[in-house]
C-alpha cells in the first residue's frame, strides 16, 4: 500500500553544485486560498526604496520582515515585526518538512505581473556559510528562474500554490535566482522565505 501521494514528498530536483528539493503541497490546517487572503490582508507591507547604481528605485514588489533578528538585505536595514500566529503554524510546518530551524521570514508579495526579483543569491554573511532557505508560494504560479554563475545554465522550477521549494548546500555560491516580470495575466502572489539569522 503507498501511504503516500506524490505532493506530500520532498522531493530532491537534480542540480550540479548545490541542493534544491520542491514539496508540491506544504500540509496546513487552512486552504491556501485562505492563507493567501490572509497574508495579504494581514501583513504590514511596505514598498522599499533601493539604491543601485547610486539611483533610487521601489523595489517591484511589496515586502515585510518578521522574526527575532534585524536583517540587511540590498543595502536596507529591515528591523523585524514579529511573527503572527499564522506565519508560526507556516513554520513549524516548513521546520517539520525540512528537519531545519528557521528564525526569520521575509515576505514578498507579486500583486501582478510586474512585480518582479532580480536575479540574486541569498548569500548575506549573516545567512552563514551554506544556509537553508524554505520558500513557500500562494496563490499565482509564477516561474522561479535559477542561472548557474559561471556555466550561465538556466533551469525554471514552476512554484505553485502552496508549494515549498527547498535551497541548501552550495545553491548561494554558485547560482543566483529571481522571478521575471510576465505579460500573461497573473494574479496575485505571497512568497515566504524562511531563513535562519546567525547571532
Ligand atoms: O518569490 C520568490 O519565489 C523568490 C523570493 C526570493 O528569492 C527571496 O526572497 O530572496
Ligand atoms: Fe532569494
Amino acid at each position: 500500500m503507498n501511504l503516500f501521494t506524490s505532493s506530500d514528498i520532498l522531493a530532491p530536483i537534480p542540480i550540479e553544485d548545490g541542493e534544491l528539493a520542491l514539496l508540491a503541497q506544504l500540509p496546513l490546517s487552512l486552504g491556501n486560498d485562505e492563507v493567501l487572503a490572509r497574508l495579504v490582508g494581514e501583513t504590514n507591507w511596505k514598498a522599499e526604496t533601493i539604491t543601485l547604481w547610486g539611483k533610487q528605485h521601489l523595489q517591484p514588489r511589496l515586502t515585510a520582515w518578521h522574526g527575532d533578528m534585524a536583517y540587511t538585505y540590498s543595502g536596507l536595514r529591515l528591523e523585524p515585526q514579529p511573527f503572527t500566529p499564522l506565519q508560526l503554524e507556516i513554520k513549524a510546518a516548513v521546520e517539520a518538512a525540512t528537519g531545519r530551524r528557521f528564525n526569520s521570514l521575509l515576505l514578498n508579495y507579486y500583486r501582478d505581473g510586474r512585480d518582479s526579483m532580480g536575479m540574486h543569491s541569498d548569500d548575506e554573511p549573516e545567512l552563514g556559510r551554506n544556509p537553508a532557505i524554505a520558500s513557500v508560494s500562494f496563490g499565482a504560479t509564477r516561474s522561479f528562474i535559477l542561472r548557474h554563475r559561471v556555466t550561465k545554465r538556466t533551469l525554471k522550477v514552476a512554484l505553485s500554490n502552496g508549494s515549498m521549494l527547498l535551497m541548501v548546500g552550495s545553491m548561494q555560491h554558485f547560482w543566483s535566482h529571481g522571478i521575471n516580470k510576465t505579460t500573461r495575466p497573473v494574479g496575485p502572489r505571497v512568497n515566504l522565505t524562511f531563513r535562519y539569522i546567525v547571532e
